[in-house]
């Protein structure tokens, strides 16, 4: 029995694919899993937005701000709005620096109050998720932003001689050209006024940005190890009142670790959004 399923494995994105022809029946929306084999049924969008599909994004595009509400619609056209420029000033301030000093050497000191507070602010992307404004799954939101809180403050900000690495400065970049793609995309899409080349660059860029950037996190993360493991930092050794002992360092570890199953399941996701973002490809799922 075959049934017909959005690609998304954990929802959200592609409001331009699902426009571009009448409004489909209501299908359910689920991770292609285990038993299933998945075939790509069709491929409508070209990018060259005909009428007909502006018409329609137009009418999807109301219907959702109803949905939401204006509050909501309101709140996220200025959270992107921050974002947006919060990176672009990032982005500034890296050229900068490095036209001035010609070095990396330095550029994680003079942007590291930017950088925590805008990764920072962006914990707000779960609670968006749990509060319901935006589709996204909790747990691909939650994964994303953890992993980048915990760069900036257990690893970079908390182990002083790791942040001239030239690691750093790989995840730096892949961070902010992403955020900068990602958070204009949100805010012109909700202005419904997205430029193709921006909806082309949030689906496209992650093909090497997101490479690079783990890259850049697990060479960070490796290059603490010696560091955390000579002096013991944030562990709690036995024996203590409540009996309980933590080894960073072997967290460390297992975070990188982590990073095996974890990571290539964002990617695929993201390449299954592309397909059905810039080629409104569907899947059919078809059942064993
Ligand atoms: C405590 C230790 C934890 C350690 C964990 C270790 C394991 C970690 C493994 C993974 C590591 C990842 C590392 C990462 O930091 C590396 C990098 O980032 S490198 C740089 C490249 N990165 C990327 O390209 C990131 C790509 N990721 C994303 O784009 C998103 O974060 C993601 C949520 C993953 C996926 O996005 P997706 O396209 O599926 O959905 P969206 O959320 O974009 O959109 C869904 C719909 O919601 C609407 N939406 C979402 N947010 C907003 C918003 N702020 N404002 C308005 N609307 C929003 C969006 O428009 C979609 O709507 P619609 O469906 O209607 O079109």
């Amino acid at each position: 029995m075959g049934r017909l399923t959005e690609a998304a494995a954990a929802g959200g994105g592609a409001s331009a694919a699902r426009s571009a022809g009448p409004p489909p029946t209501p299908l359910p929306l689920s991770a292609t899993s285990p038993g299933t084999a998945a075939t790509m049924a069709s491929s409508e969008e070209d990018g060259s937005n005909g009428g007909a599909s502006e018409a329609g994004e137009e009418r999807e595009a109301a219907g959702k701000r109803r949905r939401r509400g204006w509050v909501a619609t309101a709140w996220l056209t200025f959270y992107n709005i921050a974002m947006t420029a919060g990176w672009l000033v990032l982005a500034i301030a890296m050229v900068r620096f490095y036209m001035e000093k010609g070095t990396h050497k330095g550029l994680y000191r003079s942007i590291q109050k930017t950088l925590k507070f805008f990764q920072t602010f962006a914990l707000l992307e779960i609670v968006h998720c749990l509060i319901g404004i935006v589709p996204t799954s909790v747990l691909v939101a939650g994964v994303q932003v953890s992993s980048r809180i915990f760069m900036v403050w257990l690893i970079t900000h908390s182990i002083k001689p790791i942040q001239n690495e030239e690691s750093v400065v790989l995840f730096l970049v892949a961070w902010t050209v992403t955020e900068i793609t990602r958070y204009s995309f949100y805010t012109f899409s909700l202005l419904d006024h997205l430029p193709y080349f921006i909806k082309w660059a949030r689906y496209t860029f992650f093909i090497i940005l997101y490479p690079v950037g783990v890259a850049g996190e697990l060479l960070t993360i490796y290059a603490a190890l010696p560091y955390v493991k000579k002096t013991g930092m944030f562990s709690i050794r036995l024996p203590n009142k409540y009996n309980v002992s933590f080894d960073y360092y072997y967290f460390l570890l297992i975070t990188m670790a982590s990073y095996i199953p974890l990571f290539p399941q964002l990617y695929f996701h993201m390449l299954r959004q592309r397909r059905k973002v810039l080629h409104g490809e569907v899947i059919v799922e078809k059942d064993d």
